[in-house]
């Protein structure tokens, strides 16, 4: 994805990157000299100024100045903020089955061709991905899989993927992967009309696929705050996955015709931080957690402001995961995933 890394060397250059590098995540896992004496010299982040709705919507009243919260008007508590109109969140909107079904299809349907991923401009459309890649991490004990995977030995009972996107029952070519390894490093797929990120626009001449009527019948019942008098016609949508290391740098939202309509975001999985900035990076961005089943709409002024995801909790103490172990047991293998992973799904009216 174009924007998913700040680049470098311009960390400290803005409000908005300043605020990306408080708040990323510092890797402390080697145990090198060098490492312990790192880890030493990187204090824990400060989260005090990451606003809370979930406890705010908890306690009933927050200390933060210019947040409201309207509980009468629609079927959620709906939290604004004064200094950012447009801007709106719905903490818990989403309940435990109904994230778990979004996050099965996230994984299973959302990836199938047409519909792209990041992997089909180096792979081609891939077919099955979850299912292949879960045949493969079944069958092998344990998948301490390197990245780079070029001197693994062919009979391993896995599934690899060739350059020319052929998918065979072992190895053909040092710089084939197992699918499982594609699985990790999948990190976006593009819903209904399909978003070209090289030219950062949607690309009408792709095939796709008409967005699922259940997903269409659920943003516009979410995008009601947003748009109370007239209805949201959802044409697209994209699927993010993140793991412990991966960031959304901040970027704008700005190729969709008509801003007095949302953007519909639904977070699953494990707890992020949500920074929202203004017109540009230079505008010091308000921090958020967002957690599973929270959503967020973004429209009007709030579509033309500068956003990203610059943490994502996995660990388990502070990823605040709901009990999905409720779930009837078919969903073992995506309870696994997504208690290491996160999930935003946000969806777009493009006309
Ligand atoms: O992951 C999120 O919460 C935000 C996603 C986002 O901003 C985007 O995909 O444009
Ligand atoms: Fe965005």
């Amino acid at each position: 994805m174009g924007y998913l890394d700040a680049q470098e060397g311009d960390a400290e250059r803005t409000a908005f990157r300043r605020a990306e590098k408080r708040y990323k995540f510092y890797k402390h896992s080697s145990t090198s000299a060098r490492s312990i004496k790192h880890r030493e010299s990187v204090p824990p982040t400060d989260l005090s100024d990451v606003i809370d709705f979930r406890k705010i919507r908890h306690l009933g009243f927050s200390t933060e100045s210019g947040i409201k919260m309207d509980d009468k008007n629609f079927q959620w508590p709906v939290f604004t903020m004064e200094q950012h109109p447009g801007f709106y969140f719905i903490p818990e909107a989403l309940g435990i089955e109904e994230q778990m079904h979004w996050i099965k299809e996230s994984l299973t349907t959302f990836p199938q061709p047409p519909n792209r991923t990041n992997h089909t401009a180096v792979y081609g459309p891939i077919f099955d991905l979850w299912n292949r890649a879960q045949k493969d991490l079944s069958e092998t004990t344990s998948d301490n899989t390197p990245d780079n995977e070029s001197n693994k030995n062919s009979a391993d009972g896995k599934s690899y993927i060739d350059a020319n996107g052929a998918i065979s029952g072992e190895q053909q070519h040092s710089t084939s992967i197992p699918l499982s390894v594609l699985l990790r490093k999948l990190r976006w797929a593009t819903l209904g009309l399909q978003f070209d990120w090289s030219k950062r626009a949607y690309d009408l001449s792709l095939p796709y696929n008409k967005m699922p009527q259940k997903l269409c019948d659920l943003a516009s019942k979410l995008a009601e705050p947003a748009m109370p008098d007239s209805e949201f016609h959802a044409e697209a949508a994209i699927v993010n996955y993140f793991g412990q290391d991966d960031m959304l740098g901040g970027h704008l939202d700005d190729m969709e015709k008509d801003w007095s309509k949302p953007i519909v975001s639904i977070s699953f999985g494990c707890k992020a931080i949500f920074l929202l900035g203004g017109p540009t990076r230079e505008h010091k961005p308000t921090a958020m957690f967002l957690r599973s089943g929270d959503v967020v709409l973004m429209a009007g002024p709030a579509r033309g402001c500068f956003h990203g995801v610059p943490r994502i909790f996995v660990d388990p103490k502070q990823a605040d995961l709901p009990d999905f172990s409720t779930c009837d047991p078919s969903c073992k293998t995506f309870i696994d995933y997504i208690n290491r992973s996160r999930i935003n799904l946000n969806i777009r009216q493009v006309f």
